[in-house]
């Protein structure tokens, strides 16, 4: 379980989070949703340990997340930026290696390069593994990072905006991985994913966190919150949530 009790983030003199508390099981997808600049990548950061909050504190399976060392807290939660730092002449290769860091710290055996071969084929990478990521297209790049992130075998896994730049396969192939892997059973992770794209979340999140102006708006199951009421709520703009293939659809009016 990721819990979190009070917390407050401030940059910059304003305050960006104002006492959120929530618990986040493990298994399963939760999906952090809400406007722009509602909090979400601070609250991601936060749960990462790369945000020190002014109050409050988080948790990782018990453990307070900003006393964990560092290479512990590399084995226990990976970050998928928004806009990750990544050296454009790597290859896509030496990039997803980079995700077996934690576990090698320099000496990569057999089983890292295992690893990072198997991220390269889940992710389609294996045509692209030779190029340097300057030459790589938008999605391309985003899904070489998704790899890295995915390398770093984590019992969780933090996501902001994995979708962004992803084609409707990539993106649909994305969250039905995330699914399996986050589906009850031995080796089960667990993952928390900013989108924003509300039928991602509708079709695979079981839980949501709807976020508005540095607060839970709500938090629950995903049909409790995915709601006409809740959406407008935190959009402020107007929904219908349809069924097709008994599945929730959300419209935009
Ligand atoms: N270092 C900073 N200094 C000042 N303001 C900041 C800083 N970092 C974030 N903010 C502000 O905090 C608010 C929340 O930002 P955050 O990136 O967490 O939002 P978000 O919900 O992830 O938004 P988006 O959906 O646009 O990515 C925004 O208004 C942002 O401008």
């Amino acid at each position: 379980m990721i819990s979190f009790s009070n917390l407050s983030f401030e940059a910059g003199g304003a305050c960006i989070l104002s006492d959120v508390s929530s618990e986040i099981p493990a298994g399963g997808i939760t999906a952090l949703i809400g406007p722009n600049g509602a909090g979400k990548s601070t609250l991601l950061h936060c749960l990462a340990g790369l945000n020190t909050p002014a109050a409050g504190e988080v948790h990782v399976e018990g453990a307070p997340v900003l006393s964990l060392p560092d290479r512990d807290r590399a084995r226990a939660v990976a970050l998928l930026q928004q806009s990750q730092t990544i050296v454009n002449r790597l290859s896509v290769r030496e990039l997803v290696a980079f995700g077996r860091w934690p576990h090698h710290q320099g000496r990569p055996g057999a089983e890292d390069a295992r690893l990072t071969e198997a991220a390269l084929e889940t992710f389609d990478l294996l045509p692209l593994a030779d190029r340097a990521l300057e030459t790589l297209s938008g999605g391309q790049r985003q899904r070489a990072q998704v790899a890295m992130v995915w390398a770093q075998s984590t019992p969780w896994l933090l996501l902001d905006e994995p979708l962004n730049a992803l084609d409707p396969k990539y993106a649909r192939d994305l969250m039905h991985r995330l699914h399996e892997l986050t589906r009850p059973g031995p080796g089960a992770r667990s993952v928390v994913v900013v989108l924003h794209d509300i039928n991602a979340a509708a079709t695979w999140a079981d839980r949501v966190i709807a976020m508005k102006d540095g607060r839970i708006h709500a938090s629950g199951p995903s049909a409790d919150i995915l709601t006409p009421g809740v959406l407008e709520e935190i959009y402020e703009t107007r929904f219908d949530v349809l069924e097709h293939a008994g599945r929730p659809v959300v419209v935009a009016r």
